[in-house]
């Protein structure tokens, strides 16, 4: 393994259910994830992007392979440890944006470390806010927030305690295309300037376009992969997946 590498997912694999209501969602996918790199996977709805992000930052259990964060095996890890794992090596931004009503802005991105029962490092703290240009929005609760604010805030949450990986699942999808374009934006400065590795899936040929690379899965397999990605090179390869779906 090159060490550069911060996440591995060997073979991969999830099957639900048995018998003849046996669904396999993931048939062994593998892929390496490197320091600094952005990575973006894509494929047709029910390809398995989902279930791999799951199986690959610990949110579900896979039922063949392994995936690995930071060098340690999250089969090997109990339940605990791995709650503890992925709330200390791996920064999450969902689509929904997933923030804590109840909660300031300024409460809601220092979560993680709050949990871990640390303070904050104030240089990256400032570094992180000045990025995301949240600073005069902290003291607002998510409602008093605009969606592309909120997604905002939640990667600024991902990115407080300077995890291993960064994984995203539609971070845009929620959002009008100035909003997302910011958190693309965002996500590719983190990784070219922060050597910050992420992961996002996403349906959009534009926002994979924001990636050094594209992972394509179909039938939840890894099929295809592309360097240096355009948004017209990627919605190109996607035209290929439904004309072959309609064969
Ligand atoms: N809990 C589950 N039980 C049974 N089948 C499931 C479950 N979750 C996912 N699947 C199936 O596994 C396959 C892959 O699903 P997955 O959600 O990973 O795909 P996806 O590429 O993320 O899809 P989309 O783009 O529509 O979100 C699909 O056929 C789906 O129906």
């Amino acid at each position: 393994m090159d060490q550069r590498t911060v996440a591995v997912a060997d073979q991969l694999g999830k099957v639900y259910g048995t018998g003849q209501a046996a669904v396999t969602a993931l048939g062994g996918v593998s892929a390496q994830f490197r320091r600094g790199e952005f990575t973006a996977v894509m494929g047709p709805s029910g390809s398995g992007k989902s279930t791999f992000m799951h199986c690959l930052a610990g949110l579900d259990t896979p039922t063949s392979g392994r995936a690995w964060i930071g060098g340690v095996d999250l089969s090997s890890l109990t339940e605990a440890k791995l709650t503890r794992l992925r709330r200390e090596k791996i920064g999450f931004v969902f689509q929904s944006f997933n923030l804590l009503p109840t909660l300031t802005a300024w409460e809601n991105i220092v979560l993680p470390l709050s949990l871990a029962g640390k303070r904050p490092d104030q240089a990256w703290t400032k570094q992180v806010i000045d990025a995301v240009g949240l600073a005069d929005r902290l003291s607002h609760r998510p409602a008093e927030l605009s969606g592309g604010q909120q997604q905002r805030v939640a990667c600024a949450r991902a990115l407080i305690s300077r995890p291993e990986i960064i994984v995203a699942d539609e971070p845009t999808g929620n959002l009008d295309s100035r909003s997302g374009a910011q958190i693309l934006g965002l996500l590719q400065m983190c990784a070219r300037q922060w050597g910050q590795t992420v992961v996002m899936v996403t349906h959009d040929p534009i926002a994979a376009g924001y990636a050094d690379r594209v992972l394509f899965l179909a039938d939840g397999r890894l099929v295809d992969e592309m360097a240096q990605p355009t948004a017209d090179r990627v919605l190109d390869r996607m035209r290929r997946f439904d004309a072959q779906a309609v064969r």
